[in-house]
């Protein structure tokens, strides 16, 4: 398994925000995003996962293999822990979800409604999703976003289980996880900006 990606170019509200982005992501590696606030991370994950088209470049691997965790959780805010889990493993025709559920400490909150998990609580069950998507490159957008240390460490574990068991990760995120990651700062990448009255066929 390898994520190849080749000089894509990446835009977001129909301006050009990244270009000529490349790197490999191979089975049991993880790459970390980093770069300033507004620099194209989430365009990049949005642009992988197939939210959004590339202007340009190529990525080897269908967004089907990706399973992306944005900043919103996407929760079902009246099922419950274990009923959301049971939703989102019915979805990618997956069965397990008692390995999600005591990945993410999720299991004396099995009953509760996602609409009354505190914020850290959300935010691990949004967590415990990705492993019942059973996909094999895990795209995050800052996933530590509310969580407490024990539950970053949760958090890191649970990659790392997920590269020992020959899977991928490409997070961005702005603190340290612990995990043995290869970085890629998005910041020498930013799309150049047209110049002024450069002319454009496109308008033609
Ligand atoms: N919905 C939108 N429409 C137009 N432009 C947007 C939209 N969302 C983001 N942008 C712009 O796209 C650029 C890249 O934003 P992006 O969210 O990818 O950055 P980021 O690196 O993830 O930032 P952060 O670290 O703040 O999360 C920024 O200039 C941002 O203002």
């Amino acid at each position: 398994m390898e994520l190849r990606v080749r000089d894509l170019a990446c835009a977001r509200g129909g301006v050009p925000v990244l270009e000529g982005v490349s790197f490999t992501l191979s089975s049991g590696e993880a790459l970390v995003l980093r770069g300033p606030n507004g620099s194209g991370k989430t365009t990049l994950l949005r642009t992988l996962a197939g939210l959004q088209p590339p202007l340009a470049g190529e990525v080897s691997m269908p967004a089907e293999a990706l399973a992306y965790g944005a900043h919103a959780d996407g929760l079902k805010a009246t099922l419950t822990v274990e009923e959301n889990l049971s939703f989102w493993a019915g979805v990618y025709g997956t069965r397990d979800i008692a390995t999600a559920l005591a990945a993410f400490d999720l299991e004396d909150l099995r009953e509760r409604a996602a609409q009354n998990l505190s914020a850290g609580q959300k935010r691990r069950l949004g967590l415990a999703r990705l492993l019942v998507t059973g996909r094999p490159v895990w795209a995050l957008d800052e996933p530590t976003v509310s969580l407490d240390t024990a539950s970053v460490a949760l958090f890191a574990d649970a990659v790392r289980a997920h590269l020992k068991k020959g899977g991928a990760a490409i997070i961005a995120t702005h603190i340290d996880l612990g995990l043995d990651a290869r970085v890629l700062d998005i910041g020498g990448f930013r799309a150049k900006q047209r110049e002024a009255g450069a002319f454009d066929e496109a308008f033609l």
